[in-house]
């Protein structure tokens, strides 16, 4: 299910292909804040519609065909796609950001506390 010569795949990495696949095609003018917004929005959708209906699913998704696990990366790499490019034209590093809201998260929700939520809950 490996769609790429790549074997350690980094944000920057996608985020430097997003950036190409963009120029190569004279598309940077359609890939303004709003516009990637709406694109990554739209493809929320797709990846929803996936779920839609099934009910709850088992991790791993033990009873799905190859062929709709692949659909499933397809979408989940468009969301990804999309979002790297929309914090790029940003000028957000994602990888950054992501790792200081881990922290936030951290002291937001200490183990102990959220610990003793679960119990209480
Ligand atoms: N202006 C565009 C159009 C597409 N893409 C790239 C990013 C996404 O990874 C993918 C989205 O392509 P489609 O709009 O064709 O969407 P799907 O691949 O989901 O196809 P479909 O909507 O037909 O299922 O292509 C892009 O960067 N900029």
């Amino acid at each position: 299910m490996t769609g790429g010569e790549e074997t350690s795949v980094t944000l920057d990495l996608l985020k430097k292909k997003m950036d190409d696949f963009a120029k190569e095609r004279d598309w940077e003018k359609f890939h303004s804040p709003r516009n990637l917004l709406l694109a990554l929005v739209g493809e929320v959708g797709e990846l929803s519609e996936i779920f839609q209906w099934k009910g709850e699913v088992p991790k791993g998704l033990p009873d799905w065909k190859e062929n709709e696990k692949l659909h499933l990366g397809e979408e989940l790499s468009d969301v990804l796609l999309y979002l790297v490019r929309l914090s790029d034209i940003c000028g957000i590093d994602l990888g950054q950001a992501a790792l200081r809201k881990v922290q936030l998260n951290a002291i937001k929700y200490p183990v102990k506390k959220s610990n003793e939520e679960q119990v209480d809950n």
